[in-house]
């Protein structure tokens, strides 16, 4: 990899995406970008009832997103440093386009690429798959009182979502690398060999 790469972890809700992108900053050093979560003010409100809060929702993570991209960029992708983040941009569509209908969905589709076509994105990904059961343990286990109303049926939505984009996002940019890691399988919290394999096959990537 010739510059410094801005990679990315990403996979369902509960996937492990803060989990392990913490890690791996604090393995190799990187500076790390987190989600913001508990700050907003719709997602409680969003999971009670998704059809009315679904658009407010949608573009506060957008409009946040939007701005940490901005700082990314100007803090360590325009100077050169490597950086890692627990989620690529484009979850924003992954959701919208899952949670937003008729045209509210056709303008929030448009404000996206208006707003990101231009900006770098994630030259690795590294994209953590799970089953339905092994995700809704993990969203208890975290224990968020808002989540408690999250539903199989939306949970297996977004499964079925996200790996549609991951398959779509590798035809459509190549030049990413898309590091599939097996959530069910390998444990990267409880097992050091797990979390190894995945450090040292980032550090390769990254030279
Ligand atoms: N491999 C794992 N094994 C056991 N628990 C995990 C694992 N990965 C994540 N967790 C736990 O699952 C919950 C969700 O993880 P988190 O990193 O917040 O997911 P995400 O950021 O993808 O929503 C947390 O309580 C975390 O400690
Ligand atoms: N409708 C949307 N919900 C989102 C989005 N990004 C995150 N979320 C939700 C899912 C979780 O309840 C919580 C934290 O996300 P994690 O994936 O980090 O667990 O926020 C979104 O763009 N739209």
């Amino acid at each position: 990899m010739k510059h410094a790469p801005f990679i990315a972890v990403e996979g369902p809700i509960g996937a492990g995406k803060t989990t392990l992108a913490t890690m791996l900053a604090s393995e190799l050093e990187l500076p790390v970008i987190r989600e913001i979560v508990e700050e907003n003010p719709y997602l409680d409100k969003f999971y009670q009832n998704m059809d009315d809060w679904s658009f407010q929702l949608e573009m506060f993570f957008l409009c946040n997103r939007y701005k940490q991209l901005e700082d990314t960029v100007n803090q360590y992708i325009d100077r050169g440093k490597p950086v890692i983040s627990d989620y690529h941009i484009y979850k924003n569509l992954i959701f919208g386009e899952r949670t937003l209908k008729g045209t509210k969905r056709d303008k929030y589709r448009e404000i996206y690429h208006v707003l990101t076509d231009d900006l770098p994105k994630p030259d690795i990904i590294l994209y953590i798959r799970a089953n339905l059961d092994t995700l809704m343990a993990r969203i208890a286990k975290r224990g968020r009182p808002f989540e408690e109303e999250i539903s199989p049926a939306y949970m297996q939505q977004l499964i079925e979502d996200y790996d549609d984009a991951m398959a779509s996002l590798a035809v459509r940019e190549p030049s990413t690398v898309i590091v599939t890691i097996d959530g069910n399988q390998v444990d990267f919290v409880e097992n050091k060999e797990d979390f190894a394999a995945i450090a040292e096959h980032l550090k390769e990537l990254m030279t």
